[in-house]
């Protein structure tokens, strides 16, 4: 029995050493980070609730400054919120790859632009950028005004009682995503459809928050094996479902109608061919010039749904809470309208949104303390110094987006909502990459100008209805584990018609 002790002790300890003190590890571990347990290091200290887990991010943010680590073997990770190591990953073309926390995506997204690596997601991007030119999104304005407007009757409807804000607003910035980007009206797929579209993006973020506390299912051969793969395939199938009539309204009309002609400048070409209106004509028309086939036309409808969409449903969520408790940003707002627009009920036009800078002071003061998506990471292909440590390669690389943007030495104060931060006298100075909602650098967000024109947009038409009565207080928030910043339960307004 005694031997049998000793063999076993023996045998972890040696287990131990191995996974805790070889190369890879002795360097990580120089990094400050929690205290490691026996074996499995930093493992069972991520094995919490998907709340508590968001918890524990921001106690490690603030117990460190700037930087952390986590290590659970094989993987190790750095945390990074500190604005000058964030600059020296996302600004260089070195470690533009995404690290293997995206690969719980995979099924879904596949090799979509948000995922994808090396040749294809320079291929893909050089296609698709064109989607965001001034005189595409001017025509998108238009298609967003009208959704807005749809937006604001369904607010009446609710109006005078609290009303949990996140599924309406997801309703009208899915609408607006699927007629611009996608030329398809939501109306025509169907709403039993959206909405079932719209739960399965929900589950699947629980999948993948599973993922990670449980961390063995992060082998794929254990998943495959497991419940939640069986869950996640029905999601699947109805998310590729719903993209794929998507996809098969717009090649009808474009075989029967051709693709609209958008008339631009003379340098606005791709492949030698004049720019076309919706992002989805440019993946069909890439198609038949064999530039991307079936599956790569798909795999940007899904990643362009989701992150068109869900992004901008999170950053009007929290914008609405915050507005809320600050009556005098919204007196302010709608001062500026009536400045800007002269004639305060006339529709709202491209020309009009960079003239309402307070409104965009507050949309992105909302986006500083809620970022929609507050973390991002990258593959580490060589090592590479933070603060001072020699990070090996292979390790994850993780940009802490919500931590960065609450950190006091770049924001006083950081929790106060205050606008003027971006005022151009106080961001004087301030690092460029203290500032990152959109991420920055050759990875960054490529519908930001869509995003913040469709923020501004809501914003402004909501406002000139209503005025907004707080219920969910800031203090209630509890950030949910998921790729999109969510609460865990409603998120509540009241939206009174403004006399
Ligand atoms: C407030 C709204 C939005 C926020 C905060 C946001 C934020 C971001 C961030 C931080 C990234 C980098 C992700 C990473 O490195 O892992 C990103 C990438 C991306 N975003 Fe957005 N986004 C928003 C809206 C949109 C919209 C409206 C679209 C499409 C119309 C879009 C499409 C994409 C795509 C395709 C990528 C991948 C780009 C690449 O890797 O080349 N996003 N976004």
């Amino acid at each position: 029995m005694f031997w049998y002790l000793f063999l076993t002790a023996g045998f972890l300890c040696f287990l131990h050493i191995i996974c805790n003190y070889n190369g890879k590890a002795r360097k990580i571990r120089k990094i400050p980070g929690p205290k490691d347990s026996f074996i499995l290091g930093n493992g069972p200290a991520v094995m919490r609730s998907s709340v508590a887990l968001m918890d524990l991010a921001r106690e490690l943010a603030s117990n460190n400054s700037g930087i952390y680590r986590l290590w659970i073997p094989p993987f190790g990770a750095v945390n990074i919120y500190n604005a000058n190591d964030v600059e020296k990953i996302v600004s260089s073309m070195k470690f533009n790859e995404k690290s293997q926390v995206y690969r719980v995506l995979r099924p879904w997204l596949r090799d979509g632009l948000l995922v994808s690596k090396g040749s294809k997601w320079q291929e893909r991007r050089k296609i698709l950028t064109p989607t965001f030119h001034f005189n595409i999104l001017r025509q998108f304005c238009q298609v967003m005004e009208e959704n807005a407007q749809r937006f604001v009757a369904n607010l009446k409807e609710v109006a005078g009682r609290p009303v949990d804000v996140a599924p309406i607003i997801s309703e009208f910035t899915l609408s607006s995503i699927c007629e611009t980007a996608m030329g398809t009206r939501l109306s025509d797929l169907g709403t039993s459809e959206m909405n079932a579209y719209k739960d399965a993006i929900y589950n699947l973020g629980y999948i993948f928050y599973q993922r990670f506390i449980k961390v063995f299912y992060f082998v794929d051969f254990i998943f495959n094996l497991s419940p939640l793969s069986r869950m996640q395939e029905g999601y699947l199938k109805t998310v590729h479902g719903f993209t794929k009539k998507v996809i098969q309204e717009r090649t009808e009309y474009i075989d029967k109608f051709g693709v609209p002609e958008q008339d631009l400048s003379e340098d606005d070409y791709v492949y030698k061919r004049k720019k076309k209106t919706a992002m989805l004509d440019l993946l069909i028309t890439a198609k038949k010039e064999g530039l991307i086939d079936d599956i790569g036309v798909q795999e940007e409808v899904d990643t362009f749904m989701f992150e068109g969409h869900d992004t901008t449903a999170s950053g009007l969520t929290f914008c609405f809470m915050l507005l809320a408790h600050h009556k005098d940003a919204q007196e302010k707002i709608v001062d500026e309208l009536k400045e800007v627009l002269g004639d305060f009920k006339r529709p709202i036009t491209i020309e009009d949104l960079p003239k309402m800078k307070y409104l965009e002071r507050c949309v992105k003061e909302s986006l500083r303390l809620y970022p929609p998506v507050h973390f991002i990471s990258r593959s580490l292909n060589e090592d590479v110094t933070l603060s001072d440590y020699v990070v090996p390669a292979g390790t994850f690389c993780h940009i802490h987006i919500y931590d960065l943007h609450r950190h006091p030495d770049l924001y006083p104060n950081p929790n106060k909502f205050d606008p003027d931060r971006f005022l151009p006298k106080n961001s004087a100075g301030r690092h460029p990459y203290a500032y990152i909602p959109f991420s920055a650098g050759p990875r960054n967000c490529i519908g930001q100008k869509f995003a913040m024109m469709e923020m501004k947009m809501a914003v402004a038409e909501v406002l000139r209805e209503f005025v907004l009565e707080p219920v969910t207080h800031p203090d209630d928030i509890r950030i949910i584990t998921d790729v999109v910043l969510r609460n865990d339960g409603p998120v509540e307004v009241i939206f009174v018609k403004r006399q």
